[in-house]
């Protein structure tokens, strides 16, 4: 199994489990977080957190040996649209989501951050959204929202600079909620938001999730499905991905 669902004490976690290649997304990833949604909108649960496998990677995005097989706009679109309808339906759970960014993050690991309200960011991890390297844009939803939880220019150079960050760096962004520098530190958080009942931060999410709606966010993120779509179905995109997969990118 590609991932983990498990829940105790109100707290639902999901977790990626394929660190032998850094917790790419494959088609069985996307249907976990479609369950992910589905149980933690009906349950008891307070709160979720998104996490990985292994200390080396949170999620390295979309797995490019699978994924490189989709060649034009018509075949891209789909899989880039389901995705980014389970991360809408995540960021839009009326509950905390929390992504415990346990490794490196990029391209659509990053998104997937993104899509949560904090970000846990272990020291050691690096992150970005690399997807310019590959001649597309970010596909899933996370630009849109980067641009939502960022000052622009930040989001923007982020997004434009497509290199990975230290966890320093992204705690002076905005990305980073914390950085994470002792197990302690996620106690330390995590006890802080139990102080205050579920009522009080399904109230103040359900706020966020009346300006999500108002400011069209659902549609602001198909069109960066559609863009995306467009540039994967170019040439210099199947290059790019060409030389990573045979590992001349070097
Ligand atoms: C679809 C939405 C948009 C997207 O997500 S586009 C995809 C963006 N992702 C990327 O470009 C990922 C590129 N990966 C990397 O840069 C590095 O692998 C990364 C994550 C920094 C980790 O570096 P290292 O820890 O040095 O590990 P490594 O490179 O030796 O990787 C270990 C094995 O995993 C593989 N891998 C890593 N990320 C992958 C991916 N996304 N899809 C498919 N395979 C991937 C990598 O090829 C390597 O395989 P192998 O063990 O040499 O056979």
């Amino acid at each position: 199994m590609s991932y983990h669902i498990e829940s105790a004490d109100g707290v639902m976690t999901f977790t990626i489990d394929r660190p032998h290649i850094r917790n790419a997304v494959n088609d069985e990833i996307i249907d976990g977080m479609e369950e992910l949604v589905r149980s933690a909108g009906k349950s008891e649960v307070r709160l979720v957190i998104v996490t990985a496998a292994g200390d080396q990677a949170f999620c390295s995005g979309g797995d490019l040996s699978v994924f490189h097989a989709l060649r034009t706009e018509e075949e891209a679109y789909p899989m880039l649209k389901r995705m980014s309808q389970a991360l809408y339906a995540l960021k839009t759970l009326p509950i905390p989501v929390i992504a415990l960014v346990n490794g490196t993050a990029v391209g659509g690991g990053c998104e997937i951050a993104t899509a949560c309200d904090y970000r846990l960011v272990k020291a050691h991890a690096k992150c970005g959204f690399v997807q310019g390297n590959l001649v597309i844009t970010s596909g899933w939803g996370g630009g849109t929202y980067l641009f939502e939880a960022l000052q622009h220019d930040h989001a923007l150079q982020m997004l434009g600079e497509a290199r990975l960050y230290t966890a320093d760096e992204l705690e002076t962004n905005g990305w980073a909620t914390k950085v994470i520098r002792s197990p302690k530190d996620i106690d330390v958080f995590l006890s802080q938001m139990k102080k205050v009942r579920p009522e009080v931060h399904r109230a103040y999410k359900e706020m966020a999730i009346r300006k999500w709606k108002e400011t069209n966010l659902e549609g602001r993120v198909e069109e960066e499905v559609r863009r995306c779509a467009q540039l994967w179905a170019e040439d210099a995109h199947h290059e790019a991905v060409d030389k990573f997969l045979n590992k001349t990118n070097q």
